[in-house]
This record gives C-alpha cells, structure tokens and sequence, in this order.
C-alpha cells in the first residue's frame, strides 16, 4: 500500500516499548497459554486453524492492509472478490464446512455470499426432501445457484404469522403462485438478494383450496442464469446504504403472480399433493421456522468469539498504553527508571476489561453447549422424535437475545476503554461494530425473543406447582434439567435466604447457583401470580418478562461455566475437557474468571436479588469486596487470558491490539497511508478547484 507521507524513521516509542511491556504480563502468566487455547480449540482444530490462517495471510486478494480506507461500492467489490477467493481456495486445498467456517471467521468481513452459506443451504439441508435437495442442494453447494432468505417484509418482520406474500397451489397447472398484495409484503432486507442471489427461499403464506396455511418455505429462482436480470414479474433492487454490513447487499422484492413448480415447496415436514392440493401437516407446527433455531444457535457461540476479540483488543493496549505515574506503586523499569503507569494497572479500567473476559469464556463454554444440543435434536429429529425442540427454542431465543446484547454492549465498553484510539477505525473496532450490531435485531428482535424464553419457563412452573402428584416425576427430571432444579429448590421453601457470611463464601459454585436459581424462580413465581391471579395481560407484564428471560439465561450461563470446571467421568469428557482437568493451574485460573464473571453479573443485576430479600444489603457489600478480590487474582493472567484465544493479527486488523504490542508505530504507518495526504487542496475560496492535484503518491 502506498505511503504518502515519509516518517522519520530514527523515531522510535519512549521507553518501555510496546512489545517489552507485553512480555512482562506474559511472563507473569501463572499458566500455560498453549494448553490453555489447546482447551479451547482441541489439537485437531487448531492445527487446522493455523493451516488456514498461513494461506490466507498470505494471498493478495485476501490481504486487509486497504480496507480502512474503502468506501460502500469499493468495499462491496472487495467483498465480492474475497468470497470469491475463499470459495477458489476451498476447491484447491479441498476444505469441508469446518474448514471453509473457519476461513470465513478469520477473513471476517459478510459478503454477497454469506447468506448463501448461512441461511439458504441450511434450509434446504434441513427442510428439503431429499429429492429436492439433488436438484438445489448439490448445484448449490457448488456455487452453480447462488442463493438468499427472503423472509422478512416491509411491513412485518417479527411477526411471522403476519407476513403476507402468498403462494397460492393452482392445480390446473400443478404450480405455486406467488404474489405480493400489497406494498408492505415487498420482501426487504434479504441478505445477498439485491444484486447477487439467483435464486430465494422465499416465507410466503400457503394458500391450498381457499385455505391459509400459514408461511411456508418456496424455493423461487429470481434472476436469469445467463444475463443475470430479474426473471418477469420479479422486481428486485439493493435496499440502500446501512448503519453497517455494507459488504453485504440486502435487498428487496415484489413478485407479480410468478409461477413455480409444486415440487419447489420445501416439503420434508408438510406437503401439497399434487391435484387435489390436500394439505398434509408437520408433525409439529413451527418446523418451518427450523433455520431460525439453527442461526440462533450460531449467533450464540459467535457472540463469545465477538467478546474474546473486544477483549484481546482493549486489554493488550491497556497493558501497552500508559498515563500518568500512580505514585503510590509507580511502574520501576528494571534500570531503576520510573515511567507512566500501564492503564491496566488502574483498578477502573480493570473493573472494566476483566469482566469482558470472563463474559467471553462464560459464553464460550455455553456455545459448544448449545452447539451439541441442537446436534443432539438434528439427530433425534432425523428419526421423527421432536420432542428437544421446544427446550431448544426457548434456550436459543433467550440465550440469543442475551449474548448478542451483552456482546454489543462490551464491544462498545472495549471501544472506549481504548480512549481516543479506541474512536480510529485502526482500533479495529469500527466496522467489527457496526456489522455485529445487526445480531440484536435479526433471527428476531432481542426483546421480542425473550418473550419465547419466558413463555416456556412459565409453562414449566406451572406444570410443577399443578402437579403435585408427580413431583416425584420432577424430582427426576430435576437432575437433568437445571430449570426444574431450581424451581423445586425454590418450592421447597419460597422464603429462604442466602447462606454467605463471608465475601469468600460468594466463590462457592452451590452458593451461586443458589442465588441466580433463587432469583430466577422468585421472579417466575411472582409473574404466573400476576398473570394467573390477578389478571395481569401479557402486554402488562412484558418487561417482567424480558426480566425472567435474562435471569434465567445468567443461570443458564453460569450454571455450564460451573459444569465446565466440574470434573466429569472420564468417558464423558472430551479431548478439550480433559486438557482443561488435568491442569491444576487452568482449573485454578478459570476458577477466578467464572468468579468474575458470576459476582459480576450478579453486581449488574442486584436489585433484582435484593428485592426478592434472598440477599441483604450487608451481603451485598461483601459481593463488592470478593469481586475485587477476583480482579485482582486475574490481574497477572489478564494478558495471557487473551492470548489464549489465539485470535491472530490477521483477523484483528488492529493497531492497538497487535500481538506485538507495536501500538505506535502502527498507528503512524497506517496513517501515512490515508489517501486524503496524498491530495493537496485548493483552499482559495474564490476558485471551484478542489484539488492542486490529482491522488497520487509523493512517496
Ligand atoms: C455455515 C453456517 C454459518 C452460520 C453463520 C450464522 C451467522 C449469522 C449470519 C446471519 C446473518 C443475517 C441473516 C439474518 C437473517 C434474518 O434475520 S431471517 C429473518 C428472521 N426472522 C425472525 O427471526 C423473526 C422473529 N419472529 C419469530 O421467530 C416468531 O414470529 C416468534 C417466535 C416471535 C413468534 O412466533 P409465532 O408464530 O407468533 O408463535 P407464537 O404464537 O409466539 O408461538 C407458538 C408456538 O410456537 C413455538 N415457536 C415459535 N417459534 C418457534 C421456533 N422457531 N421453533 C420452535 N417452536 C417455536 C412457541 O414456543 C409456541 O409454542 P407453545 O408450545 O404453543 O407455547
Ligand atoms: C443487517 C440485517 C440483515 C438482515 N437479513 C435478513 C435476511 O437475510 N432475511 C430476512 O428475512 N430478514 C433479514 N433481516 C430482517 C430481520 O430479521 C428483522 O429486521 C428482525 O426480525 C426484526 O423485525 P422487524 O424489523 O420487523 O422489527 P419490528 O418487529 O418492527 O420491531 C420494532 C420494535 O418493536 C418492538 N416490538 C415489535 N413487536 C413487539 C411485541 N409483540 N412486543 C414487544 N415489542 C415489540 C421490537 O422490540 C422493536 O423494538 C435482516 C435485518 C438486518 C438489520
């Protein structure tokens, strides 16, 4: 990339360098980064990671250095090129879906392809018959059809039952018609659908012999394989410039009584026959809305690794960066010098950071979990039992409106932990933002999905406390179900207290989870009363419930963070896990952090502890004192912590963040490169000139 400024190049950093101070948090480490990010990986895929990472950083097309300096349409043709590349490069060194994931994670930037790749062939993988999945499964997963998810609409997006396109079965013709009655059923939004996308599942309304069945998935092609134009009575268009995922065109669609075969309704679950149009239902009413579980499920995990790159980016330039001398334990170089103390060293900015990292571990270990859920229910569905889906909606709605917004909200705290640096797009931060913000809002509204989440908890308490009878049953069931456990713990006495007398007591695991289940129960309790007793509508109750939602999704959190450092039979463990319990010093240090992260959480959270008069106020106090004391046991591994993520410089795009601790001199370089300081202006405000000269390089 070209530079249009000469740096002087005698000038270095003040001492300590950047790269020294980096050192000495890793030497202080009290554990082994490499096991630790062993545990996290497992060996297999790390070797793998790495093997991607060595052709990526090294492929031109794939190189970031210009990206900062782009605008919408030369970044979306970037975009396009390097979606391209991944999918050449898949080809050549022959990667499976993990590989090909972990390529798109590290390349990080949606493109034209993504939607393809996350939405369009898990519907047809998971919706299709296996017919339909020869004839638009395999030419996708070669790239021959390129394809979006056109679900949501102009005027209706959560409410799915409110779409209004239509397909309506013609038995003459033994075809679909699909058709947009009004203008707020123009399909909008569909990632990939405004320039790219050839063909679309497409969310219409099953119309069969006068009868609304309600939306169903259609696979509609939309553009011309050969000229690539909307094929007739498809009007589509890009939906215009956005907060960000820029490098992604959405679009919007209007259909004109547009014919389609019978067979292109995905129909593994519900079918249309052909003549007579007999509806035959799913065996369950909302398997069509099985790409929406899955996704979710996705955004979980993703959100851990959103947390671990806020996290490695913010704590490096805090052990980097450094202000002021605190006088009472000033930094001493090893000559006797005294410098400007790290901004990690100030207890605020440790009460900050740390926290992120213990969120990005606690999510971490929740999204293999859930990950393994919905494997298991794939597994049990594919031989007819449904019956893990209802607890796997409602896990993933919660727990998805819950990571996503925790992630969004500490990205935005790392940001500004970075001070003014933090506001350079080479902080890294900017577009890594602005294109995870969207997770709050898509695959449903976070507030709207905790709704689902309270939905099923109360069902649950209710099935509890109206049979009595079977409480033997739920006894039973407690022991797999962490839900039901702490609903018959709260049960067996509504108006027990918390057992800490001292702030130590508060890192006993069975006290934790005896306040967050406490908590959680109380809460439900209080509402099925509302609702049940006292009339209350639901509309009335609805910020209770995006309360209950997130109190039992921390449970959730914490209860796995818990599990995790639990020991396990060792034919129950994996790879991953058994590394983790053979370490006494990962077990000690991941001990603090889900320390953190469960008194912290708690901290955020503690009216609604309080009130319920399970915690005192003197406890309280003592909550303060033992999260000090967990910062404080973190401190010396806080670098290390993140290292361990193994998120390289490729991926991070950082200047604060690098690994190297090269802060400075990086952000100079980069600066140097901005295209503006290749332009001199015409400032005379008489003359229509802009420019003296046209871009171009002076070095
Ligand atoms: C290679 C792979 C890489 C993957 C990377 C992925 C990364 C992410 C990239 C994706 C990026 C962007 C794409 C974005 C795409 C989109 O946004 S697509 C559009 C998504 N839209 C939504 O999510 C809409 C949200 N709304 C809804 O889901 C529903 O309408 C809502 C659940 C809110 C309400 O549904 P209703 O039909 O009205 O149902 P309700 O009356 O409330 O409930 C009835 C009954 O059904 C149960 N239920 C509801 N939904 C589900 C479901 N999905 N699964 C199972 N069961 C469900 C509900 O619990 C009720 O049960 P009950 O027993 O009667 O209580
Ligand atoms: C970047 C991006 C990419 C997207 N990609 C796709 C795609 O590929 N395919 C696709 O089909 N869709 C896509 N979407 C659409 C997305 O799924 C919807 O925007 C999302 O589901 C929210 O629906 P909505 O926009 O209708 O919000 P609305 O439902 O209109 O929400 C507006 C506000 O009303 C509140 N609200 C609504 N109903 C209730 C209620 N019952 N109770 C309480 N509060 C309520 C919500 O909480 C929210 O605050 C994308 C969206 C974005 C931003």
């Amino acid at each position: 990339m070209t530079s249009y400024i000469k740096i002087p190049s005698h000038l270095t950093p003040s001492d300590p360098q950047g790269s020294e101070l980096l050192a000495r948090e890793r030497s202080k480490a009290t554990f082994d980064v490499n096991e630790l990010t062993l545990a996290l990986y497992g060996a297999e895929e790390l070797s793998r990671f790495k093997r991607i990472l060595k052709i990526l950083e090294s492929d031109p097309i794939l190189d970031k250095s210009n990206i900062y300096y782009m605008g919408r349409t030369e970044l979306f043709k970037y975009a396009l090129r390097k979606d391209k590349r991944i999918i050449q490069l898949a080809a050549t060194h022959k990667w499976n879906v993990d590989e090909f994931k972990i390529a798109s994670r590290l390349v990080d930037m949606s493109g034209p392809y993504s939607i393809h790749q996350s939405m369009f062939l898990p519907t047809i993988l998971g919706q299709g018959t296996e017919e339909q999945k020869r004839k638009f499964l395999n030419p996708a997963i070669r790239h021959e059809i390129i394809g979006c998810y056109a679900q949501t609409e102009l005027g209706h997006g959560s409410n799915v039952q409110g779409l209004e396109t239509t397909s309506t079965y013609i038995p003459e013709t033994d075809e679909f018609e699909i058709h947009t009655p009004h203008l707020t059923a123009a399909k909008w939004w569909a990632g990939g659908l405004g320039r790219t996308a050839n063909h679309s599942v497409v969310m219409a309304r099953l119309i069969t012999n006068g009868q609304d069945k309600g939306p169903h998935p259609f696979i509609v092609q939309i553009r011309d394989l050969t000229t690539h134009e909307p094929l007739p009575g498809i009007t589509i268009g890009d939906i215009g410039p956005k907060f960000g995922f820029n490098t992604t065109d959405n679009g919007f669609m209007l259909f004109d009584h547009v014919r389609i075969p019978r067979f292109n309704m995905l129909s593994k679950f519900s079918q249309v026959t052909k003549g007579t149009g007999e509806y035959k239902k799913p065996p369950n009413e909302k398997l069509s809305y099985g790409t929406m579980v899955f996704v979710r499920s996705v955004i979980i995990f993703n959100a851990g690794l959103a947390l671990a790159r806020a996290a490695t980016i913010s704590v490096r330039y805090s052990a980097v960066r450094r202000q002021f001398v605190d006088k009472e334990n000033p930094m001493i170089l090893p000559n006797g010098q005294v410098v400007e103390t790290a901004v990690l060293d100030y207890t605020m900015q440790q009460y900050r950071l740390f926290p992120v990292i213990a969120q990005a571990y606690a999510i971490y270990f929740t999204g293999e979990i859930i990950t393994n859920l919905y494997k298991q229910y794939i597994d049990q569905s594919s031989r007819g039992d449904f019956s893990l889906l209802a607890d796997l909606h409602a896990s993933t709605s919660g727990l998805k409106s819950l990571t996503s917004g925790i992630a969004v909200d500490s990205i935005e705290d790392c940001r500004r932990a970075c001070g003014g640096h933090g506001y350079s797009n080479f902080s890294g931060f900017t577009r890594f933002y602005q294109d995870y913000l969207p997770n709050t809002t898509w695959e449903g509204d976070n507030y709207i999905l905790t709704q689902q989440t309270a939905r099923y908890l109360f069902k649950t308490y209710r099935e509890i406390i109206h049979s009595k009878q079977q409480s033997e049953e739920f006894s039973l069931r407690s022991n797999e179900s962490p839900t039901i456990f702490y609903m018959l713990r709260y049960l067996s006495n509504p108006s027990q207290k918390c057992t800490v007398i001292s702030p130590s007591d508060f890192k006993n695991p069975e006290v934790q989870l005896a306040i967050y289940g406490y908590r959680a129960a109380y809460l439900i309790a209080r509402a099925v009363d509302q609702i049940d007793n006292h009339k209350k509508s639901w509309n009335s109750m609805l910020v209770e419930i995006n309360r209950i939602s997130r109190a039992h999704c921390q449970y959730i959190l914490v209860h796995n963070f818990i599990l995790t450092l639990q020991p396990q039979t060792s034919d129950s463990m994996n790879e991953k896990r058994r590394i983790l319990h053979n370490s006494p010093s990962l077990k000690t240090v991941l001990t603090s952090v889900c320390n953190l992260f469960a008194l912290h959480t708690m901290e955020k959270n503690l009216s609604e502890f309080l009130e319920s008069g399970y915690l005192s106020p003197k406890q309280s106090e003592m909550l303060r004192v033992q999260i000090s004391e967990s910062l404080n046991e973190i401190r010396p591994n806080a670098v290390a912590l993140v290292d361990a993520f193994y998120l390289p410089d490729y991926l991070l795009n950082s200047a604060l963040g690098r690994y190297d601790g090269k802060v400075y001199e990086t952000m100079i370089e980069w600066a140097s490169k901005e295209p503006l300081n290749g332009i001199t202006l015409d400032i005379n405000p008489y003359s229509e000139k802009l420019f003296r000269n046209d871009v171009k390089a002076k070095i």
